[in-house]
């Protein structure tokens, strides 16, 4: 019987946030979006980032990716700091923001073009990735004539081509619909267990963050900080049969609960718990009081 050498531990592709703050520049004067926030994720691990809406996920990405410089705080990638994007960090985002006049194979080999690569090199590199995502029959399309889940495989395999350390996600699969989403949480797991980069990922749904995740951190409402951080010890790899768990269920339920609970806070604490219990509106099977 043959045995397969392991695969190698990653070494690359880690991340640290040390006490990061951003304000904005707005009319009315500096809005701080984040404050103190300090997450590191490990080269090769799949962390994620949940909280309320406006606690500032998409910006701590931003600053990670580089679009954003941070007002206080450290960002740093394999121990560099961080002054600008770089093919380094692939990012995904929720709107696909895909070339609409190049074609599949076109907008895949965009980054690695800008990379100077040669053809026959970007040739191999595209087919290869568009073959593992089951794009292959698509590569001479241009985005238009593709589905939403389609745009976004295009959207992953477009950031990986350059063949960065680390993959940055904001709400990558927001605008799909639910089949879709659990299509493409498979592709991407396959695509980050088969390339061993580090994943930081930014979603609003919480099932999602589970399953896909090593860790998850939760944000404060704004400005945001970290809240708290949960390590996902269900075994990989992951089978959608696994969210009926009891060990899933019971890490829906904690993290739905520190949601909850910022979410009250963003409201002014206008809506309390004892309020929300006398509210029996079913959504979905559950209480609108777990929803909020
Ligand atoms: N360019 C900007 N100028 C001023 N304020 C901004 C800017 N970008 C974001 N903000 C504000 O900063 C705060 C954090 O925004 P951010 O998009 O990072 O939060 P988020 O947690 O990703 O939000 P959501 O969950 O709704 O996507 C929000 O109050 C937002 O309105």
């Amino acid at each position: 019987m043959s045995t397969q050498a392991p695969k190698p531990t990653p070494t690359k592709g880690r991340v640290d946030v040390r006490n990061f703050g951003l304000s904005y520049e707005t009319l009315d004067g500096p809005m701080e979006a984040v404050t103190d926030a300090s997450i590191h994720v490990n080269p090769g691990e799949f962390v994620s980032i949940v909280g309320p809406s406006g606690c500032g996920k998409s910006t701590l990405l931003n600053a990670v990716a580089g679009f954003l410089k941070p007002t206080t705080g450290d960002v740093l990638v394999d121990e560099v700091v961080v002054d600008g994007p770089s093919s380094e960090r692939g990012m995904v985002f929720q709107q696909y923001s895909l070339f609409p006049w190049k074609t599949v194979k076109g907008n895949v080999e965009f980054g690695m073009k800008m990379k100077h690569l040669d053809k026959s090199s970007r040739d191999r590199a595209a087919r290869t990735l568009l073959g593992i995502t089951g794009l292959t029959a698509f590569e001479n399309k241009y985005p238009d004539s593709l589905s939403g889940g389609m745009k976004q495989r295009v959207g992953i395999v477009r950031a990986l081509a350059t063949g960065p350390k680390v993959l940055l996600c904001d709400e990558p699969f927001g605008a799909l619909d639910a089949q879709t989403r659990v299509i493409m949480q498979q592709i991407l797991t396959n695509m980050w267990q088969r390339l061993k980069i580090s994943v930081l990922f930014v979603t609003h749904d919480i099932d999602e963050a589970i399953f896909l995740s090593d860790r998850v951190y939760c944000m404060t409402t704004r400005p945001g900080t970290i809240k708290a951080e949960i390590v996902i010890p269900l075994e990989r790899p992951r089978q959608q049969s696994m969210m009926m768990s009891s060990e899933f269920l019971a890490l829906r339920r904690g993290l739905m609960a520190l949601i909850r609970e910022e979410s009250i806070k963003a409201m002014g604490g206008e809506i309390n718990d004892l309020a929300l219990e006398g509210l029996s509106i079913d959504m979905n099977g559950q209480s609108f009081a777990d929803v909020v």
